[in-house]
């Protein structure tokens, strides 16, 4: 286990049966630090055939724990790609199929986080490679809850969010009764473990929507940093940090909290809002650096707010320039999305980027695929999204186009299915 990522480990048994001392580095780094070890490691030319034994890099051999207080891809860092689908249960499928639909989607998962195959005809996608930081997600929509007969074990978090006057939003690639959420540091196993839970979904279910997206790849820069997003921005300064004392208070429900028994299935969960967000680059690039700068409150080079210091100096938003107007201007996105502006709401970004190609008009239909977690979407997502959504400067910029709010239940004990506490409890 690494210290900044407990939920992140090299995978031991083929890190110490491979690569032996070397990777050991990756093991005393863990997450970032073993991408540092990746691209020491890709380069010091161990001369070995592609698959063969010692040839797994720290990127490929890094594994994160399926089991857990909670579901892995929550806290895990961001992955360099990203598979997101929607089920919707099939006629005539109700709670009976749907659990046994998760313990074969949890059996899987399980076996592909551990850089093992799928149990059954195995598509042979990931065959050389390690498990990558692969983790699958999986969360339940409203219409879950009416599908299955469980109305009366459906939280009030999970009741539909408001509607904004910003919104553009597709029913058909929003909601879902059932979200999977698969990210991991290779394109190959990420597309693997969307290939098995597929296979493994049968007659259970029909896929609603799907999207892919990505992420800067471990090892790409010089030093970890911060992500940037398709507007070159640095994204996520200002996320909860899981040292920080309210962090679990703020992301993810109490394991023992006062709600009602009914509602103690999600305890160790979290909520995850999900919007495909189109970014209008065309017009974006249109912009000076000056007035980008101005949109987000903060320099696009080092993230810093506009008000000075490093990425993670805090925002002076009372300070006044010399024409008497804030520094950080009133519509600012970092401003307005701050908790202090917000009566403390917080919520934890991460995001994947997407590019789905270049319409008819030229423009490229990319941005982000905004995923945020939180113990309450109507103390997190809801309050920042309606101050966004009547003065954000950004908003000239991006639209919203999908949306979608799951419950994502505990992690599984080593017994368990994921959600085996709300289908059998
Ligand atoms: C309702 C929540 C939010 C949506 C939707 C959203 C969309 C969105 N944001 C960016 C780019 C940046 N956001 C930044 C900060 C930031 N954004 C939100 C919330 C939403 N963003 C929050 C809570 C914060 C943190 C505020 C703080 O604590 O100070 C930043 C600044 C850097 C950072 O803190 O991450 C950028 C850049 C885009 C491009 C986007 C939609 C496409
Ligand atoms: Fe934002």
């Amino acid at each position: 286990m690494t210290e900044s990522n407990p939920d992140i480990e090299i995978s031991r048994r083929r890190l110490l049966g491979t690569v032996g001392a070397a990777g050991a580095v990756g093991i005393a780094l863990g997450g970032t630090g073993g991408a540092l070890a990746h691209s020491a490691l890709a380069g010091s030319g161990s001369g070995s055939a592609p698959g063969a034994a010692g040839s797994l890099t720290s990127l490929g051999a890094t594994r994160v724990a399926f089991h857990g207080d909670h579901q892995a891809g929550i806290t895990t860092p961001l992955q360099a790609k990203g598979h997101l689908a929607a089920f919707d249960l099939a006629a005539g499928a109700g709670r009976t199929e749907a659990a046994a639909l998760l313990r074969r989607w949890s059996e899987t998962a399980r076996r592909l986080m551990a850089g093992e195959p799928a149990a059954t005809s195995d598509s042979g996608i990931a065959l050389d490679a390690g498990p990558s930081s692969l983790t699958v997600t999986f969360g339940f929509g409203r219409s879950f809850f009416e599908r299955t007969g469980l109305t009366a074990r459906r939280p009030a978090a999970l009741d539909p969010l408001p509607n904004f006057s910003s919104d553009r939003l597709d029913d058909r690639r929003s909601n879902g009764d059932l979200w999977v959420q698969i990210g991991a540091n290779d394109g190959l196993v990420a597309f693997h473990a969307l290939r098995a839970l597929q296979k493994d979904a049968g007659e259970a279910v029909r896929v609603r929507w799907q999207m892919n997206g990505f992420n800067r790849s471990p090892g790409a820069t010089g030093t970890p940093m911060t992500a940037r997003n398709l507007m070159g921005q640095i994204d996520g300064t200002g996320n909860p940090k899981p040292s920080e004392p309210d962090f679990d208070k703020r992301i993810f429900v109490p394991a023992a909290g006062p709600g009602p028994a009914e509602h103690a299935w999600m305890g160790g969960g979290s909520y995850a809002v999900v919007r495909r967000i189109r970014m209008l680059l065309d017009d974006w690039d249109k912009q000076s650096l000056a007035q980008q700068e101005q949109v987000i409150g903060r320099t696009k080079a080092t993230g810093a707010p506009l008000t000075g210091g490093g990425e993670t100096t805090e925002m002076a938003l009372d300070k006044l320039g010399a024409d008497g107007k804030p520094v950080i201007p009133s519509n600012a996105h970092a401003r307005i999305s701050a908790p202090e502006q917000n009566g403390g709401a917080a919520m934890l970004r991460r995001p994947f980027s997407f590019h789905d190609g270049i319409g008819a008009d030229g423009a490229p239909d990319a941005g982000l695929l905004f995923i945020c977690w939180q113990a309450d979407p109507l103390r997190g997502f809801v309050p920042v999204q309606r101050k966004l959504d009547r003065g954000d400067a950004l908003s000239e910029f991006i639209r919203h186009e999908s949306s979608g709010l799951y419950a994502v239940p505990p992690g599984p004990r080593s017994d368990e299915y994921v959600g085996q506490r709300l289908l059998e409890g």
